[in-house]
């Protein structure tokens, strides 16, 4: 089967975008793993389906593969791909669309700056639904939040914020986050006992109130270079521990995104608002 894609970027976080909204497709987890494969197929963090919708007030429908076969409930950096594509593709003329991943209604706005706005819904705090099971695990509180201690390999052990942003997000706050260990603990929290779909791993430094620096070791892809979810998640996590104010530049690897959450003045269920780029990289057709 030939197979036209979009290769795409948000901050680094890199995508094969597929349209799929004239005929529906159906690839498999060796046929995604091939598209996602950087010496043997196109190469990316995820593989990103667009979907036509039958959903009134919802424009498309959008599903998430990490670069593993697996699919995923979100992805940040997606979204803002997501727009740009249906806008430069003529598959809405729209400067805002409303599109439906498997458990949230995402709002997508193309802004006159050039960078893309995210209504990435709100988070979710409830554990059985993120999954995380907390059993056995100490816990301490932190301004209006709860930081998780997970024990690790060889007596290591770190502690953690954990929320869903649609997908599931554990959080650390560290020192230097240029210097953290992520290679070493970001594997050991993303396979954690205490998360049954497993995780992804933030690694947080607060340089004040309103701006950090953000690694995330991602769940099935390692280490991106920006993660958009777990912008969100590290933001929402440092704002409810009373670390940060409710709007945050964050600085990662990748490139810089804006994160607002008014969690505080508004109540838990705010939306989380995200800001930031998203670019076509090149076109191309593959054989799966
Ligand atoms: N690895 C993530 C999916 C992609 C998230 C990330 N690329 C983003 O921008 O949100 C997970 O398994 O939940």
């Amino acid at each position: 089967m030939k197979l036209r894609f979009t290769k795409m970027q948000g901050a680094g976080n890199d995508f094969v975008v597929i349209d799929a909204t004239r005929e529906p497709l159906r690839l498999d987890a060796t046929q995604i793993r091939h598209l996602g494969d950087r010496r043997f197929g196109v190469g990316c963090d995820q593989i990103l389906v667009i979907e036509a919708s039958d959903e009134p007030g919802v424009d498309f429908r959008y599903r998430i593969f990490n670069n593993t076969g697996d699919e995923v409930e979100h992805c940040g950096n997606g979204a803002r791909c997501f727009v740009r594509y249906v806008s430069e593709k003529g598959l809405s003329d729209k400067r805002s669309v409303k599109v439906r991943t498997v458990n949230r209604l995402l709002e997508l706005h193309l802004r006159d700056d050039g960078r893309v706005s995210v209504n990435m819904g709100a988070p979710v705090f409830d554990f059985p639904s993120l999954p995380f099971d907390p059993t056995g695990l100490g816990v301490r509180r932190e301004g209006g939040g709860e930081l998780w201690t997970l024990p690790l390999a060889d007596g290591d052990a770190c502690e953690v914020a954990v929320l869903s942003m649609g997908n599931p997000h554990a959080v650390q706050r560290v020192a230097d986050a240029d210097h953290a260990p992520v290679a070493q603990r970001g594997p050991q929290v993303e396979s954690h006992a205490a998360f049954p779909r497993r995780v992804n791993a933030g690694f947080l430094q607060v340089i004040d109130r309103g701006h950090v620096k953000l690694r995330v070791f991602e769940r099935d892809a390692g280490e991106t270079l920006t993660c958009g979810t777990g912008a969100c998640a590290a933001v929402v996590a440092g704002i409810r521990l009373g670390w940060l104010d409710e709007a945050v530049e964050v600085q990662t690897r990748g490139g810089q995104l804006r994160i607002e959450w008014a969690g505080l003045s508004q109540g838990p269920d705010a939306p989380v608002w995200m800001t930031g780029p998203a670019q076509t990289v090149f076109e191309g057709e593959i054989s799966l």
